[in-house]
Order: structure tokens, then sequence, then C-alpha cells
């Protein structure tokens, strides 16, 4: 079995249950796993050792909410939406478009080339989503193509109702032979509840066919104005909630309410739903920040993810949303840090394999060409990706 150390750490940030950062520390990685944490001077012998002269350790990303499954881009709109125009979910027919334009090559390679971009600046779990399909063909081509590029699978049919379709005979379409598919091929069956898209009501029957399923949920919920996905989320024990811009005391109080059984101090106990913050969406579309520091406050566990897309947020950069987070949100770099990492763990359901640096979990780690953590807000817009492993490897 061979054996790995990263060693001359200057600041190491473990995200783990004690929130641990040491110094002059070392990592021993054994095969894919990490198997020794501590100071450098008591580390163990290894087979090959790494000097990482005194730069910043922390766990890989895990980005839990990207859509890379497509074709084209909407800069156009883009550059409208900068002029005053305001986000509406009806650009998702424009990329649907593109991308059943895509061979299965074409299409593979497009997301295949997304996924290393985020690998190279420390996205180490990625999540994806179907979505721009929308057609059971379609669909079912994006899952098949996207399960091998991906760590975690989302089917998104309930992304918008496509033109010339009656929205409940769509939804029907989407809860039955759409669902039916897709199922073996993904992990999260996701809807997204908002003006626009999927009333409450078609909402419910997304989820409960999810259900039926044994499949795990998500909901975008509450992006474009106050609305009924953060409820749904939490009636239906989903794994997240994402966007959560505008929410109400009573929606706060039900993701709280989530975590009763959750005991944080030792992460055991039952998870409750992420409240999934998109910094970078929320830029791009200029919509308000989601309050992620009242979530926290409120004692919500809360993921910072991507929402990498070609409408309302076309970043992969996991160092530019936890920099905006801590600039935008008031959050703790800390705070960042465990919610881009561990927190999106917990929403994907990951939590025991990867998320924060310990003995066991999967050796996911992000070296930063930097002596402390602090640089990724303190130097926002900088590449400060030095290096990444990814269950044990070296991109
Ligand atoms: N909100 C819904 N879906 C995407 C946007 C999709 C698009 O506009 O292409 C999101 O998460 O922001
Ligand atoms: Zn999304």
């Amino acid at each position: 079995m061979a054996t790995l150390l990263l060693t001359n750490i200057g600041q190491l940030t473990t995200a783990d249950q004690n929130a641990r950062v040491l110094e002059h520390a070392a990592v021993l990685i054994q095969d894919s796993l990490i198997a020794w944490v501590g100071d450098m001077g008591q580390a163990p012998q290894a087979d090959e050792s790494i000097d990482l002269g005194g730069r910043a350790v922390l766990p890989g990303w895990v980005d839990s909410h990207s859509h890379l499954i497509f074709g084209g881009d909407r800069a156009e709109e883009f550059v409208a939406r900068m002029a005053g125009q305001s986000y509406a979910a009806g650009g998702i027919a424009v990329t649907t478009s593109a991308t059943s334009q895509l061979s299965d090559n074409e299409l593979s390679e497009a997301v295949a080339a997304r996924r290393a971009e985020a690998l190279a600046m420390g996205t180490t779990w990625m999540e994806t989503k179907t979505g721009y399909g929308l057609a059971v063909d379609e669909e079912t081509r994006h899952s098949v193509l996207g399960k091998p590029l991906v760590d975690s699978l989302t089917f998104l049919g309930a992304h918008l109702v496509p033109a010339g379709w009656d929205a409940d005979e769509y939804t029907e379409l989407v809860t039955g032979p759409m669902l039916d598919a897709v199922a073996d091929n993904v992990d999260f069956v996701d809807v997204f509840c908002e003006r626009g898209a999927f009333t409450e009501e078609q909402s419910r029957r997304v989820l409960e066919a999810a259900r039926a399923k044994g499949l795990a949920t998500k909901v975008h919920g509450n992006q474009l104005g106050p609305g009924p996905g953060v409820q749904l989320a939490v009636e239906f024990g989903s794994h997240s909630v994402d966007h959560v811009n505008y929410l109400e005391e009573e929606d706060i109080q039900a993701l709280a309410g989530s975590w009763a059984g959750w005991d944080s101090a030792t992460r055991t106990g039952t998870p409750g739903t992420v409240a999934t913050c998109l910094p970078a969406c929320d830029l791009s579309t200029r919509q308000p920040f989601a309050p992620g520091r009242e979530l926290l406050d409120a004692g919500v566990r809360i993921a910072l993810a991507s929402n990498c897309n070609p409408g309302t947020s076309y970043t992969s950069n996991m160092n530019f949303c936890v920099a905006t987070a801590v600039l935008q949100m008031n959050l703790s770099l800390a705070e960042a840090i465990e919610a881009a990492t561990y927190g999106g763990a917990l929403a994907l359901g990951v939590a025991g394999q990867t998320g924060s640096i310990e003995v066991g979990k999967r050796a996911d780690l992000h070296v930063l060409d930097a002596p402390v953590a602090a640089h990724l807000a303190y130097r926002p817009g900088m590449n400060l990706t030095h290096s990444v492993y990814r269950a044990g490897k070296a991109i």
C-alpha cells in the first residue's frame, strides 16, 4: 500500500467537528485515504514525501450545486440583465435548444472540460444536474453522459415547462416515464419551485414521485421571491433547499427545526435540510444575497456552492464563492470554508466520505499558494490554488 506524506504545511484547516486549525502540520495519505493528521515533527515515515513550503491546506471544495450538462452560452442575456432586465426562468429554453444540437461526444467533452476546470480550482467532489433536456430521450441522454463525469448526479426534469406543454401534463411526464428512465443513473431528484417554473402542487408531485422511488430530494426554492420551496423541502426531508434568497421568519424556523435531531458538536444524529447559498448566482442575477449569517445564527447548517450554469452563474470557482460569502454575507472565513466543504458534503449525503480532513476520509485536499487560508478573502480574485489532491492523487 503506497503512502504519501504532505509535510511542512503552514496552516491546516481541517473543517473537522472541532474546527481544528493546525500549524506546522502534516497529512499522511495511504492510497486514496487520509491515514494520519498531526504535527509535522511527529509524522510517520512514508514511501514519498512532499514539502509544501509552509503553504496553507484545506479540504477540497465540495460543490453541491451545478448544472454542467449544457451547450452554448447566454452572454447576450447576461448583457441585457446588466443593462437592467431581470432574470426569468424562460432563458432555460435557450440552453435546452443549444444542448439538443450537440452530439453525445461533444456534450461529454463539454461536461468533462467544465469538471476539469473546477477540479483545477480545488473542487474535489462535484454534483451536477440534468435539466436542459426537458424530454424523456434528452434527459436520459444527459443522465447517462453525466454520470461518469461527476461525483453526484441530480435529475432536474422539473426545471422548466417546455413550450407547447400543459404544466400538469409535463409534470405527469416528469414524475412518470422520465423519472423511470433516469432513476438508475441519479442520486437525487430536484424541482425548481418558483414562479415561472413549477407550482407548489406540481413540486409536491415531483417530490412524492421521488419518495416513491426511494430517491433523495433537493429543491430550488425562494430564489426570485418568497414561496413554498423551503417549507416543501423541510416537509419532504430533502437533503437541501438551494438559493434561499427570499426567506420569511417561518422558513428560517422550519429549517432550524429540521436540525433538531442533529448534534453539531459530535456531528451525529439525523441531519436536517441544508440551506445552500449560491453567492456567485446572486451577484450575476443581482438578487439580494441569501441570508447565510441569519441562517447560521438560527442553527441551520448551510452550504456554499457555485451553481455553475450558463444562465445565472457561469463560474465554478469556489474560491470566488467563499471570498464573496466572507466579504458580502458576513460569514467568517472558517464558516465559509466549512460551508463549502463539510456543508456541501452534508447537502449531498457524503459527509462520511469527504468534506473534512480526518483519518479515514477520502484524501481530497486543496493546497493554497498562501501561508494562511484567510488569503482566500483577503486577496479576492487571485489564483490561489497551488495544487489539488483528489482521492490521494495529485491532479
Ligand atoms: N434556478 C434554476 N436553475 C438555474 C438557472 C438555469 C438557467 O437559467 O439556465 C439556477 O439554479 O439558477
Ligand atoms: Zn441551480
